[in-house]
């Protein structure tokens, strides 16, 4: 039990806010958490499982006297949720956020925070298709990356809190620049996401195979599609709309690569097809063999051909 923070504020009560309440709780990382959500609704669930020391009816109320406030609220709603809460942050407090997106929700929060508190932007990289306060779990965060994206002239010790914060709640931490951040998050997050949306929706369009056959018969890549598009929409609307530069770019390379792929299989071009399969793979067996994979125990070692 290592406490960290006196009292810890989470606003927005979701999936990433609740696992963080179970975590904090798991790893004795503050003497008190309190939080504060939107919707009386999820203050009200929050009461009822005991997720937070205290729940709020206003955002103001939850951050005062707190040493750590964190906004998990969708990046769309940042900037307003930081206007909301300024006026009450203690002084040296540290604001931080679990947004997916970095440069926007830095630009968007930073202006609103007194010059005494300390910004520290975070990114959990760890989450299901679940949303809201009865979703979350202490061990989501366990083995995984959280990225820490400070601005150059951040407060180190303040830094180096949050980094032992989200350690204690199980992640292993790296510091990041933000546009890097987002570039990286485009890749491996957000353009997955909006594939994986439109398999979906392509396949329900595609009125000749029945709903329940597209489950019943779906393989694990397909079904991975299905649980990825079932994720919450406000959330991944605000991913885009706030990532757009990064996605789009990433998006325009994706797109140059189908339309290179679709060719292949128009001609027949089984070498071309061949050799883009075997450049893919080896990408992932040298991530697995690099040991940086924290979720693939064994998979696919010794099968190399
Ligand atoms: N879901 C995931 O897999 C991951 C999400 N994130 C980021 O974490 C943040 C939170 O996401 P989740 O916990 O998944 O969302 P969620 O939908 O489970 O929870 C969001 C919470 O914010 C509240 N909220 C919305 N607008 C608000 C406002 N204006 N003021 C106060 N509360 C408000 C909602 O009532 C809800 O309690 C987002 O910024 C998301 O990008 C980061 C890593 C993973
Ligand atoms: O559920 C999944 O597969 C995810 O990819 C979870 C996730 C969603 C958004 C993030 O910013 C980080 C992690």
């Amino acid at each position: 039990m290592t406490k960290i923070y006196n009292r810890v504020a989470l606003i927005g009560l979701g999936l990433i806010a609740s696992s963080m309440a179970w975590g904090i709780k798991r790893g004795g990382l503050a003497a008190e958490v309190t939080g504060y959500a939107r919707s009386a609704e999820t203050r009200e669930t929050a009461r009822e499982i005991g997720l937070c020391d205290q729940v709020f009816d206003s955002a103001a109320e939850a951050v005062k006297d707190a040493d750590l406030v964190v906004l998990c609220v969708p990046v769309g709603v940042m900037g307003q949720v930081a206007a909301e809460i300024a006026p009450d942050l203690k002084a040296g407090a540290t604001v931080s956020d679990v947004g997916s997106v970095k440069r926007q929700v830095i630009a968007d929060v930073a202006p609103h925070l007194p010059d005494n508190v300390h910004f520290v932007p975070a990114h959990p990289l760890a989450g299901t298709e679940h949303s809201g306060p009865t979703s979350g779990f202490a061990e989501l965060f366990d083995n995984r990356w959280s990225l820490i994206v400070p601005p150059a002239d951040a407060d180190r010790v303040a830094v180096d809190k949050v980094i032992s914060f989200w350690e204690g709640l199980g992640s292993n931490v790296e510091e990041m620049d933000p546009d890097h951040h987002d570039l990286v998050l485009a890749v491996t997050s957000h353009t997955p996401h909006l594939i994986a949306y439109t398999m979906v929706g392509v396949a329900d369009d595609l009125r000749r195979v029945s709903e329940s056959e597209v489950i019943k018969y779906s393989a694990s890549g397909f079904r991975d599609f299905t649980r990825i598009a079932a994720s919450d929409p406000t959330m991944w609307r605000d991913v885009f709309l706030n990532n757009k530069d990064a996605t789009l770019e990433i998006l325009g390379r994706f797109t140059e690569e189908l339309f290179a792929l679709q060719r292949a299989i128009r001609r027949g071009d089984g070498d071309h097809l061949h050799d883009y399969f075997t450049r893919t793979r080896s990408i992932r067996r040298g991530i697995i063999e690099a040991g940086q994979d924290t979720d693939a125990p064994d998979f696919g070692r010794g099968k190399a051909t």
